[in-house]
């Protein structure tokens, strides 16, 4: 614990044996406050130092050194500090954000054309079918209950998120709203979870050395999960390939990566602008020895969809409902920007490129983003020793294996780049205030060649069930709307303690 000391850094005091990490197992803080809190407690510094349980770790707080990090000087921090190996979970060890050094350039290679924007439009109906089928399902509902309907929105965007994310990674249809026992839903459900002992399970995985690990044998993904979702998809494409189907999914592309055939295409250029917060694609040279692509590999990939996907995108819905109802000058503008789309369309079904032309909206969602990161902190395990001084000349040496964080809801809720940052203002993303905007201080999706591969997909998921929801309702406080929202310390990712409860009215026109 005398580590920060001897070398001048500011840091934390720890607490034995646990670190910075006691006052979230003891559930009063969120696992983002316990990890970050050298940013609050030392402005101005460009890093200050935290103990996670014995082990030093590094806290950066100035975006342009995260940038420098993550970007130019890449070479240095190629893994995330949850790299599981093959032989403590050989279904999470396979996906791309717990895979490291060569299998995961590989993977990231291989997969990156996947999620460009004109893959994402062909898959945009397979959505749009889905959140318009579930709306339906919810005014029947409403009509039922006296066209008024007092509901809890993280159930239903689950229900909605699990279904469309089963349908376009393992192109199975399934209807979790009307079967909402069915088994693809309980094991997705399983898979997204990171609240409870699952959520602990994650938080502890990734930050216990791999020698623990191996030594207690803590597998995160249970066996018979692995073995249903490995059964899937090889069933779906030995069927595939028998009959020579192709549907615009994931499977389809998986299926074309294994053949090396996955490419960017001419047409991504149109349509790569998701939005404002779209992270940028630093595409990596490919390796020349090839890692064996297996239908396990594709199920494991299709896994990350779950629990790198569902729950995040379930999140930034609710935060982004929530903001919508407690503001209704925003949710007035919200619904002209929508009403003036779908009268455009005649009253057909959303189109990517009219989706695209909502600003409003992806104001809305950015600034949810930014207030609401559904991640709040990321990492990086230092892999080449790295440099770097503070402003007051205290230069320290990042050791291998040492593991910075990346304060990502810090650095959003700094009233330095974010004036007044707990006030909800879509207005700071308008096309006139985005040159004043600290673009490097803006990372809900993270940075560099580690960001956030599902950007486009989650973007385009989210202004779709946003779309959706607001023609068909106008969305009001309920009585159990908890204003302060409850934040639920337990969770990995930002949730609330008490779900999030909204009064849902049919709109008449
Ligand atoms: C609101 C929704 C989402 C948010 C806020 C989010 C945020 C993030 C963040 C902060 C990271 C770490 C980036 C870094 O370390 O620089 C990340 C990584 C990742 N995300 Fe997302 N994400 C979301 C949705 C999704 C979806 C829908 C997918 C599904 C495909 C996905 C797949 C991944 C993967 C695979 C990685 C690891 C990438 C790598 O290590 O190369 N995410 N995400």
């Amino acid at each position: 614990f005398d580590y920060f000391a001897k070398r001048g850094v500011p840091f934390g005091k720890p607490y034995p044996l646990f670190g910075a990490l006691w006052p979230y197992l003891k559930g009063e803080k969120s696992p983002v406050d316990a990890m970050c809190e050298g940013y609050r407690h030392f402005p101005g510094c460009t890093f200050s130092g935290v103990f996670l349980f014995r082990s030093p770790c590094y806290v950066i707080h100035d975006p342009e050194l995260i940038k420098r990090i993550a970007v130019r000087d890449f070479d240095h921090f190629v893994d995330h500090a949850n790299n599981v190996s093959l032989e403590v979970d050989p279904f999470l060890g396979r996906t791309l954000f717990f895979s490291d050094g060569h299998r995961w350039k590989q993977g990231r290679t291989a997969l990156s054309p996947a999620f460009t924007g004109s893959k994402m439009r062909n898959m945009f109906e397979l959505v749009s079918d889905y959140s318009d089928r579930a709306m339906r399902r919810l005014i029947d509902d409403a009509v039922e209950n006296g066209r008024k309907l007092e509901t809890e929105l993280k159930d239903l965007f689950q229900r909605l998120g699990l279904d469309v994310i089963t349908s376009i990674s393992l192109g199975i249809d399934v209807d979790s709203i009307h079967q909402p026992e069915n088994e693809f839903f309980s094991h997705g459900k399983h898979l997204a979870k990171t609240t409870g002992l699952q959520g602990f399970r994650y938080f502890i995985m990734s930050l216990l050395p791999e020698k623990v690990l191996n030594a207690i044998g803590i597998r995160i993904v249970p066996e018979y999960l692995a073995n249903f979702y490995h059964g899937v998809v090889s069933q779906v494409v030995k069927h595939r390939l028998e009959n020579s189907i192709v549907r615009p999914d994931f499977i389809h592309l998986l299926l074309q990566a294994r053949r090396n055939e996955l490419k960017t295409d001419k047409a991504d250029e149109q349509f790569n602008d998701a939005g404002f917060s779209t992270v940028q694609e630093h595409l990596q040279a490919p390796t020349s020895t090839g890692v064996e692509w297996t239908d396990y590999d594709n199920a494991a990939t299709a896994a990350t969809f779950f629990f790198g996907g569902v729950e995040s995108t379930t999140s930034l819905l609710c935060f982004a409902v929530y903001e919508i109802a407690l503001n209704p000058h925003v949710q007035r503008k919200l619904r002209a920007e929508i009403d003036s789309v779908q009268e455009a369309l005649r009253n057909e079904k959303l189109t990517y490129e009219s989706m695209q032309h909502m600003k409003y909206l992806d104001m809305v969602i950015s600034e949810t983003l930014r207030k609401w990161p559904p991640f709040g902190v990321t990492n990086r395990q230092c892999t080449k020793p790295y440099q770097i001084e503070d402003i007051d000349g205290c230069k320290v040496t990042v050791e291998k294996g040492q593991v910075i964080f990346l304060p990502i809801q810090d650095i959003h809720r700094d009233p330095q780049f974010f004036p007044d940052p707990m006030r909800f203002d879509p207005e700071r993303f308008s096309t006139e205030n985005r040159h004043n905007l600290k673009q490097d201080a803006f990372l809900p999706f993270g940075v560099g060649p580690r960001n956030c591969i599902g950007s486009r997909l989650t973007l385009m998921l989210t202004k779709c069930f946003l779309y959706y929801l607001l023609v068909t309702f106008e969305v009001q406080l309920a009585e159990r709307t908890e204003v302060p929202i409850q934040i639920d310390l337990k969770a990995t990712g930002l949730n609330s303690k008490n779900g999030f409860w909204f009064q849902l009215v049919p709109r008449t026109k």
